[in-house]
């Protein structure tokens, strides 16, 4: 089982708000729809917002652990996100990907100490149906703090824990996670041998970036790796491209 994330950085332009990049999700959906029809790995996709989302949130003062109680603000960045995985699915079901939607903000909670608990008795029902269950960054009820924010970095971590995914992949617009000198790093095992060079994304981002992501996989029993969109259909034929998080 693989579970696989389209950064929102690569299928959409993170610097104009509500802006598609059509040709790399294009891309991506093509390499999804061929291993689809030549494997019969069952894969769960999750993307992130990109330029849907992140900036509703920001505007709004919301992040994973800043909420709001005002239902507006929830569904207006709930809404950017349900539009951009209509984009996602509508291009998977062109290329005949069975795409199903599973939208975190009807499924899912944050406890008081923020824990997300995400129910994916559904995901793999549809998993075993032979659907491609695409689940995105949204909003999420959040125990003493209204809505807040849930990444999809997130989503990815728990549905591989509790799905016991054989591989993980994000694949980001960077070729990996970069050292000081713009190389990508090969393999991470500790969060102290890279915390110095890991920062915030360059866009607006109210999810953490690249220190987020490697924290969350760092977390995870399964080996997982981060790459750019060249690597997509290395990543799903077998290889470990970028880097490795083990
Ligand atoms: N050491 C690093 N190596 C690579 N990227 C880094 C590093 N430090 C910070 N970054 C930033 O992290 C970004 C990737 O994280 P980001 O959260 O934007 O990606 P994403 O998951 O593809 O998108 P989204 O969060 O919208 O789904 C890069 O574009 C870069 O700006
Ligand atoms: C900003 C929202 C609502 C979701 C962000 O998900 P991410 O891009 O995976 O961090």
């Amino acid at each position: 089982m693989i579970v696989l994330k389209l950064g929102g950085s690569v299928i959409t332009d993170k610097d104009r708000p509500e802006t598609l990049d059509g040709e790399a999700l294009e891309r991506a959906a093509a390499a999804v729809a061929s291993t689809v029809e030549t494997d019969a790995t069952d894969l769960v996709i999750v993307h992130g917002g990109g330029s849907f989302g992140h900036h509703n949130a920001s505007e709004h003062g919301v992040s994973t652990t800043a909420g709001t109680h005002d239902a507006t603000a929830a569904l207006e960045i709930h809404g950017a996100m349900k539009t951009l995985n209509q984009f996602v699915l509508t291009r998977l079901l062109e290329r005949d990907v069975q795409a199903i939607p599973v939208h975190p903000f009807s499924a899912g909670y944050r406890d008081e100490e923020g824990r997300l608990e995400l129910p994916t008795g559904q995901v793999e029902t549809l998993l075993a149906e032979g659907f491609v269950p695409v689940l995105h960054g949204d909003m999420i009820a959040h125990a003493g703090s209204g809505a807040t924010v849930v990444s999809g970095d997130e989503l990815v971590a728990e549905l591989a824990r509790d799905l016991e995914a054989d591989r993980i992949g994000l694949c980001s617009t960077v070729p990996g996670v970069l050292n000081d000198d713009e190389a990508v790093i090969e393999r991470i095992s500790a969060y102290e041998d890279v915390e110095s060079v890991l920062g915030a994304s360059d866009s607006t981002d109210v999810t953490g970036g690249m220190a987020a992501k490697v924290q969350a996989l760092l977390a995870l029993e399964a080996e997982a790796s981060i790459f750019g969109l060249e690597e997509l259909d290395a990543f799903l034929g077998s290889d470990e491209p970028g880097t490795t998080i083990d």
